[in-house]
């Protein structure tokens, strides 16, 4: 019911049209009656009459009637067709618009390929029931019920018969649609699963390639496809005799409406014209019985599918849009108790984390892996919000005001650098569409892009690859690292920034990076030390609370985790440099 309730609303708007269709059906509807009508009266008068100039008129009624009824039921399909595209392609826009707007939590618990798949293959299914099946339908049924009358005032024991046969068909057959609705919705699960690990195994095919992991891959998705053909040849087997039984019904009947319309123009109730008339109406009034068993599956299919796409109407949104501007940033970060954990999980990421930064300066994040270093920065973003505590940009609330306008203030580097599959220029651009190519050149310099923009033959409008995968790791880094130098932020982030770059290019990214850090507040997590050195602060965090903070010097002197680490990692740079 309340998938009837939301479709309906969706179709509101387009009230008008829906009429002009309902017309044109039924008009449709009354034009296809004409020729069995016509069929009677030849029967009835013109042959025993021998009324040879009728014949030619009612064949120009017949010829007519049929073009009417094609040209009012081909406006009624095209109007149809037309709203219901507006109607799908409003249905994703908002899906789309709903997941852009739901927090991440949504997306770390849910597979890509889902969401991919409702977002494609389901708006597909409905699509083709709104363009195919359900103009059809409406128009067989106004003349299925066009026909309805016409036999009833006829001839009304044949309506009744009629009335009975359907009575006795639609049993069987919704017990046999019930089975294929079940089977369609498996159906389509398997189908969103295998799209998944399609996707799944094509994205990581390096991964693949690298632990020869082919065969597996191929084996999962055959054994996918085998459960789903099982699945699929059950489904079209049923819709089969479901529509075989459609079909035997409307051969039965007409031998029932012949033998007690036989019988009553044996005993002069009505005319044999008329018996001929009835005999031509009863497979029009078969057709949408017959049309929904042989579309059985494509609605069984398009039901869960738009059920599917109903639900992501219904996903949570970040309330933050509507709330107050940021306004510019200068930089001042105050995030004081912060307890988070991740949704659905036990244990707290962040237990009591405390991060004062102020306007220009630079603060450098350490600890253990797994410490709560980069959910920390997430929350700052706003990507997540903590179970308590607050967080406060220049003294104003991040989470009263709209955090988007605070993220486009900050450039973030992190550890996972996501390419377009477009050109280079195109990449950097995302972050600054409107900057100016001296901007651009800027960027490059200062993210140590240069040498590779000159190497490239297309330089800027070379494509770099769906992922950027004809970048290579290093490479990639720079890109984010030049985007975010586009955008001038008052406040940086760098996640790992420069883990992926060899020894030589790390120390000239991190020369640019000390160069572009002065007068903006910056936040660097770090595994290697020497990253950070310089930082105004370094926070050590481990496993989610502030173990030791201080400058590098203040640190060492402490004499605790962080001495401990450096020296780990000060002797393997020691014993590097020896061999
Ligand atoms: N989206 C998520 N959903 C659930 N748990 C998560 C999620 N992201 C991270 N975690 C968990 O939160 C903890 C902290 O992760 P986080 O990425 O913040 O650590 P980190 O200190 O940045 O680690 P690393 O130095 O290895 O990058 C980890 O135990 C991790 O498993």
């Amino acid at each position: 019911m309340k998938l009837f309730i939301i479709t309906v609303k969706h179709f509101q708007s387009y009230w008008k049209g829906l009429l002009l269709a309902l017309i044109c059906a039924l008009a449709g509807g009354a034009f296809t009656i004409i020729p069995p009508i016509l069929s009677g009266k030849l029967v009835d008068t013109v042959i025993p009459m021998k009324q040879t100039d009728m014949i030619t008129w009612i064949v120009v009624g017949v010829i007519a009637a049929f073009f009417l009824k094609v040209g009012f039921e081909g406006l009624q399909e095209f109007i149809q067709v037309r709203i219901g595209l507006d109607v799908i392609t409003d249905m994703q826009l908002r899906a789309f618009q709903r997941l852009h707007r739901t927090p991440m939590s949504f997306f770390s618990n849910t597979p890509r390929g889902d969401m991919l798949y409702r977002l494609t293959h389901d708006v597909e299914s409905v699509q083709n029931l709104n363009n195919t099946v359900v103009p059809r339908f409406i128009q067989q049924l106004i003349g299925a019920i066009a026909a309805f009358i016409a036999v009833f005032s006829l001839f009304w024991p044949a309506a009744f018969v009629m009335f009975a046969v359907f009575a006795i068909y639609l049993l069987p057959s919704f017990k046999l649609g019930t089975t294929v609705r079940k089977l369609g919705a498996i159906q389509r699960d398997m189908s969103a699963d295998m799209y998944h690990h399609l996707q799944e195994s094509i994205e990581s095919i390096r991964l693949v390639r690298t632990f020869q992991t082919q065969n597996t891959e191929i084996e999962n998705q055959a054994g996918k496809l085998a459960a789903w053909k099982k699945l699929s040849i059950k489904a079209a087997l049923i819709g089969k005799v479901n529509w075989r039984l459609g079909n035997l019904f409307n051969i039965a009947t007409p031998g029932v409406v012949m033998l007690i319309g036989g019988w009553a123009v044996w005993n002069k109730e009505i005319t044999a014209g008329t018996l001929v008339a009835v005999l031509a109406l009863i497979p029009t009034m078969f057709l949408p019985i017959r049309s929904l068993a042989e579309n059985a599956l494509t609605i069984q299919q398009a039901i869960p599918a738009l059920i599917r796409i109903y639900e992501y109407f219904d996903l949570p949104e970040e309330h933050h849009e509507h709330l107050p501007a940021m306004g510019l940033v200068r930089g001042t970060i105050s995030m004081k108790d912060i307890w988070f954990k991740y949704p659905g999980a036990d244990e707290y990421v962040l237990k009591g984390v405390t991060l004062d930064l102020k306007e220009g300066q630079h603060i450098g994040i350490v600890g253990s892996s797994g410490g709560g270093k980069s959910t920390l920065v997430q929350i700052l973003l706003g990507l997540y919000e903590p179970e308590s505590g607050t967080v406060q940009i220049d003294g104003k609330n991040l989470y009263s005001h709209n955090r988007n306008t605070f993220r486009q203030q900050v450039g973030v580097v992190s550890q996972e650098t996501f390419l377009l599959n477009s050109t280079l220029r195109k990449n950097l651009l995302y972050a600054r569409p409107d900057a100016a190519e001296a901007d651009l050149d800027a960027a490059c310099t200062a993210a140590g892009l240069t040498e590779l923009v000159e190497k490239l033959t297309d330089g800027y409008e070379t494509v770099v690859g769906e992922r950027g995968l004809k970048l290579s790791g290093g490479q990639r880094q720079r890109v984010a690292l030049a985007r975010a130098i586009l955008r001038h932020p008052p406040i940086l982030i760098f996640d790992e920034a420069t883990s992926s770059l060899d020894g030589e290019t790390e120390e000239r990214v991190q020369t640019s990076l000390e160069e572009l850090i002065p007068g903006r507040s910056t936040i660097t997590i770090a595994h290697r030390l020497v990253t950070v050195k310089n930082a105004d602060r370094i926070l050590l965090l481990d496993r989610g609370v502030v173990a030791e903070q201080g400058t590098h010097d203040e640190l060492l002197k402490q004499k605790g985790k962080y001495y401990e680490l450096y020296m780990a990692q000060y002797s393997e740079l020691e014993k590097e440099r020896a061999l």
